[in-house]
């Protein structure tokens, strides 16, 4: 049985097919994640026709007139439509917004919930059911395969770091997650880098790891060198039945940068392009802290102890012009 190959973007692919040990997985995983903190996974178990269920959707929302869109604008909880370029992921490089549009949504909380009153908790808003029938039932599904997919990660990870069995499934951590599903739409805008121009500019994820689809048009980049002046890019295209997955912000201070937090992008040439990552991010209150088995007198934690929370609302405030705490 094949574990682990590598594509032709030199990102593996690690199944989670059955018959292999869990030692074996996470052995793959705790390589690509110190490496590149990116590989494919396969075998995964997620439904072909949700994700396609999925796209098709996406497609319906977004060839909505944009009166129709803005119906259901983004809120104070990061839920909702965001328009066109009202995204900067790198305003270090970039001369104007992300040419693409999205959909947030997240666990759904109902007002009368005590969580409601957190911070990026509450009700989603969803797109008029008459104009979307099969909108929320479709995502509602894919967000759960997702966070079932994720949860199942998140062990390997844990075993790939040599954490003792369910560390992560302690009280506090991932058993209220933040999770967030963005769908996106690239315009047809070719980026043009040296004008500052992108699909999505250059940046890490935040949380804890990110589940991502994409469609068959090819764009999303690389780099493994942070703050290089000259960067490399390589590109990782869409593997058919595969999702990519990358390691985000929480987990490279967890692990003290021993799993990375890689900085990517996405580069649009000249065709529209739908994608859905999947954000996977620890409890708003957990407290992300070096763990004891990633640092020593010799290397001690780089990173002080932050709340997911506190980071996430940073991000969001500093990328997003309509997002509004
Ligand atoms: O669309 C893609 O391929 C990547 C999107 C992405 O990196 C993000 O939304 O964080
Ligand atoms: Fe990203």
């Amino acid at each position: 049985m094949v574990i682990c190959a590598l594509s032709a973007s030199q990102v593996p692919v690690i199944s989670l097919a059955d018959g292999q040990t869990k030692a074996s997985v996470a052995a793959a995983i705790r390589e690509a994640c110190t490496n590149l903190g990116f590989f494919y996974v396969s075998d995964h178990g997620v439904d072909e026709s949700l994700v396609q269920a999925a796209f098709e959707q996406c497609c319906l929302f977004f060839n909505l007139p944009e009166e129709k869109k803005r119906k259901c604008l983004q809120d104070s909880n990061n839920r909702g439509y965001t328009p066109l370029a009202e995204q900067m992921l790198d305003a270090s490089r970039q001369t104007r917004g992300d040419t693409k549009e999205g959909y947030y949504m997240g666990r759904e909380v109902p007002l009368d919930h005590p969580d409601a009153s957190k911070p990026l908790h509450g009700p989603n808003v969803w797109p008029d059911p008459a104009l979307l029938p099969d909108w929320r039932p479709t995502m509602e599904r894919y967000q759960a395969a997702m966070i079932q997919l994720a949860l199942k990660l998140t062990d390997f990870i844990g075993l790939a770091l040599g954490l003792p069995e369910g560390f992560f499934k302690k009280p506090g951590m991932f058993d209220n997650p933040m999770t967030v599903l963005r769908l996106l739409h690239y315009t047809e805008e070719k980026s043009a880098p040296e004008e500052g121009v992108f699909g999505a500019g250059a940046h890490s994820d935040w949380g804890m790891l990110t589940l991502l689809k994409t469609d068959s048009v090819p764009g999303l980049q690389i780099c493994l060198e942070k703050d290089a002046e000259n960067q490399t890019w390589l590109d990782v295209p869409p593997v058919e039945g595969a999702f990519i997955v990358n390691i985000g912000d929480m987990l490279e201070r967890w692990s003290n940068d021993l799993f990375r937090s890689t900085l990517h992008r996405v580069v649009g040439r000249g065709q529209e392009r739908f994608s859905i990552p999947f954000f996977f991010e620890p409890n708003f209150d957990c407290l992300v802290e070096c763990l004891p088995q990633c640092c020593s007198p010799s290397n001690p934690a780089k990173y002080p102890p932050v709340t997911v929370g506190e980071y996430l609302m940073g991000k969001l405030k500093s990328t997003h012009a309509g997002y509004k705490a």
